[in-house]
């Protein structure tokens, strides 16, 4: 359904306080307003009148704020709705969230908050709506509060919208195909999104790609990684801080919410936050607002926030490591990114990809054993680490030819592809002894591979003193490989 210009927003709540502090501030921002004082009440306005925005509160006399949102999926009306929540009740937010809400705020309302609220419904319906054409009679100059996707209003309409493009994010599995799908339809909204996989699976890429399909893709894209700050700078890395608040603060400086206001942050390795600054970026994301250090007003931010780690955010909150509303805040919608070894149907592209773009410019080709080998490798470090072997077997090929060798390629990491049994086995040269230990039937092969990659990391870190660096040396592998592996297998 279109909704038309000029709509109003519809206000819902039982509090006649709360909906004339909206109602005023709606009518300030230039926006009609309608209201209703209860869910009966609305579903009978919504049955008659049109709507650019509703604005309902959670828990109310006659029923659910939640009952509002399911009566616009059944009738299929295409408006954009934010729920008003008690303070405290993520939960409930969140089944908004899942119902089809576009965004939520918490009690006390702010001003701050409301404005932020209806921004973002504006940059939704920017996104959403054609771009105009010469013929059309000119559009009002005054920017006109609009439902989320009024592309269905655009004809003749698709049947099914098309993927956009994805430069990002290269293959067409349809691991990855679910992924980008996924991606494309929270591009549009606020919802935080939590993007989890294992490390050099395109976290960061995902979270990109949200951005820049989004309506918020003309502002900054602010990537953090929350365990690279030392502690103590964390506070004024985030949100800043005013000349002279410390010692060596020699001039105003803009934390990284400040930074991405009008866009995306991005929270790379969010479970490596400390707990106190956990409690300061639950405060900020809830009041949409930041204080800097040594100031004592707030400014508000208008961001969206975007999510990532390899750690289990679940198990981290069970643990004790990370809190518990923090999560509800971040995780209300996650996007799982595959790991390379499980993107097999794409692996040939990408290969050819990546080499038909080395940084050397050169014409490259495979042997068939280093192709073999490239096909039927495990890629404990995903992406990354394809990029890496192909960037240094460029550098090592001799007469535009790449070999096995060039690959360097631990051949532990070998696995025998059940599809590919027509052709002859891989020659997977020094595995073959330790092959013998493998009980077929008793265990799988990665729990067997797992065994053996445990035991020579433990013997590699018992040899060096449980030095990290050292025993990666040790191994010929990277910090961050080494890193990777002992998360992985779970090694402290
Ligand atoms: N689907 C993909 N197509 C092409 N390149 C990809 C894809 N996914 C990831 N990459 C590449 O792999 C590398 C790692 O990606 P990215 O940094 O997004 O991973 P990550 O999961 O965030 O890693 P980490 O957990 O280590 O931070 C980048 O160079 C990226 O361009």
């Amino acid at each position: 359904m279109n909704t038309p210009l000029n709509a109003p927003v519809l206000v819902v709540d039982d509090e006649e306080d709360l909906r004339d502090l909206i109602e005023m501030t709606l009518l300030k921002m230039g926006l009609e307003v309608d209201t209703a004082e209860g869910v009966v009440a609305a579903k009978k306005k919504l049955d008659s009148q049109s709507y650019a925005l509703i604005l309902t509160d959670m828990r109310m006399p006659d029923g659910s704020g939640l009952e509002v949102v399911e009566y616009l999926q059944q009738k299929n009306l295409d408006i954009p709705i934010a729920i008003i929540t008690a303070y405290g009740n993520a939960d409930q937010a969140v089944m908004a969230l899942k119902a089809g809400a576009f965004d939520y705020i918490q009690k006390p309302v702010t001003l701050a908050q409301l404005r932020s609220l209806v921004k973002s419904a504006l940059k939704v319906h920017e996104i959403s709506t054609p771009a105009p054409v010469a013929e059309a009679p000119a559009a009002a100059a005054e920017p006109v509060l609009q439902a989320a996707s009024t592309e269905a209003a655009a004809s003749p309409a698709p049947i099914a919208p098309a993927l956009p493009q994805f430069p990002r994010l290269r293959g067409d599995s349809q691991l990855l195909g679910e992924v980008k799908r996924m991606i494309a339809k929270l591009a549009k909204g606020m919802v935080p999104v939590h993007i989890t996989g294992e490390s050099g699976t395109g976290k960061e890429q995902a979270a990109r790609s949200i951005h820049e399909l989004s309506p918020r893709k003309d502002g900054p894209f602010i990537a953090v990684n929350c365990g690279a700050i030392p502690e103590n700078l964390m506070e004024s890395e985030f949100f800043g801080y005013k000349k002279g608040a410390f010692t060596g603060a020699d001039s105003d400086r803009e934390g990284f919410f400040q930074s991405a206001n009008g866009g995306t942050i991005f929270l790379d390795e969010v479970a490596d936050l400390p707990l106190t600054m956990q409690v300061k970026l639950l405060r900020a994301i809830q009041e949409r607002a930041v204080r800097r250090i040594g100031e004592s007003k707030e400014t508000p931010v208008d961001i969206r926030i975007v999510s990532a780690t390899h750690k289990d955010l679940g198990r981290e909150v069970e643990e004790g490591r990370f809190r518990q509303d923090l999560y509800y805040r971040l995780n209300v919608v996650s996007i799982t990114m595959p790991a390379l070894r499980e993107l097999r149907d794409d692996l040939p592209m990408l290969i050819e990809h990546l080499l038909a773009n080395n940084p050397m410019g050169e014409d490259l080709v495979l042997s068939d054993a280093a192709k073999k080998q490239l096909l039927h490798y495990n890629y404990p470090g995903n992406f990354r680490e394809l990029e890496n072997i192909l960037e240094r077997a460029t550098a090592l090929a001799a007469d535009g030819v790449i070999e096995p060798d060039d690959l360097q390629i631990h051949t532990h990491e070998l696995i025998q592809d059940d599809e590919d049994d027509s052709e002859s086995p891989v020659d997977v040269g020094d595995v073959s002894p330790l092959a013998h230990h493998f009980n077929m039937g008793q265990a799988t092969l990665q729990e067997y591979l797992d065994e053996v990659e445990r035991s020579i990391l433990e013997q590699a870190l018992a040899a060096t003193k449980y030095n990290r660096t050292q025993a990666a040396k040790l191994l010929g592998i990277s910090f961050r490989s080494m890193r990777y592996r002992l998360d992985r297998l779970e090694i402290n």
